[in-house]
């Protein structure tokens, strides 16, 4: 479904992704994960569109999307839930859900089944949001969007245990949901392991391994690749 070659991009002059291609599949989950500074978040940002793609192609489908803006990336069906979760302080929860809201399953009452806690925040402002429920509202807005593909950058980041457990608990359901690719940043190896069917690591820009998740703990020099904490 996404097809990502060669694709190579940065921010300004600086190429921080170097010749990466990978490829996703409907109702599948990549884990992409690495030391920080790697370029994790810049390969996102490149899908996005919002980072500058220097050579490569990105294709979604049949369309390509390689010189596209980000507004058709996402009308094309690409949804972004980017690190700094970006909610607007002076909106509510229930206006983020209604300015991205595009045609599909997944309505504004599928969303709030999946997130329970925010159902409970609807009319709450962005700015008066805990750090869990501006994840969760990052997520549920691009979730609006109807996505084929979901890119989410280490959602977990930040948030306190229990939280985490809630948020996985609703990304689970995702993932086995199987109507979504998920592309998926994670530190947190205990996390990857438990949402993806596959994994790549990233070092300096490029993917140096990739496997099935099973075969992670397998992966020669992990510790020192990935920098990860295994909580
Ligand atoms: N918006 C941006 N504008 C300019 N440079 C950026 C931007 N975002 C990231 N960079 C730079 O790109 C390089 C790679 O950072 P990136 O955030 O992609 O890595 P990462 O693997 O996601 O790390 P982290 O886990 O710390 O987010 C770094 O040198 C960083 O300073």
């Amino acid at each position: 479904m996404l097809e990502v070659r060669n694709l190579t991009g940065g921010w300004g002059p600086t190429v921080v992704v170097q010749d990466l291609s990978l490829d996703l599949a409907k109702g599948e989950t990549l884990a992409i994960i690495g030391r920080n500074g790697v370029g994790k978040s810049t390969l996102l940002e490149l899908l996005s569109g919002r980072a500058r793609r220097l050579s490569g192609s990105v294709r979604l489908g049949d369309t390509d999307l390689a010189a596209a803006k980000l507004h058709r990336r996402v009308a094309h069906g690409i949804g972004h839930v980017p690190q700094e979760r970006e909610v607007f302080k002076s909106l509510t929860v229930d206006e983020h859900l209604l300015i991205s809201r595009r045609p599909g399953v997944w309505t504004r009452d599928k969303v709030l089944d999946l997130f329970p806690g925010l159902a409970a925040r609807i009319g709450s402002l962005g700015g008066q949001l805990s750090g869990g429920e501006q994840q969760m509202l990052a997520i549920a807005r691009a979730l609006v969007g109807n996505p084929q593909v979901l890119l989410m950058d280490e959602p977990s980041e930040g948030l306190a245990p229990v939280v985490i457990e809630q948020l996985v608990g609703a990304m689970r359901a995702l993932t086995v949901d199987k109507s979504l690719g998920i592309l998926l940043v994670e530190q947190r190896i205990d996390i990857a392991r438990d949402l993806a069917d596959r994994f790549v690591v990233m070092d300096r820009g490029a993917i140096v391994h990739r496997g099935q998740i099973e075969e992670l703990d397998r992966t020669e020099n992990l510790a020192e690749l990935v920098g990860l904490t295994d909580a």
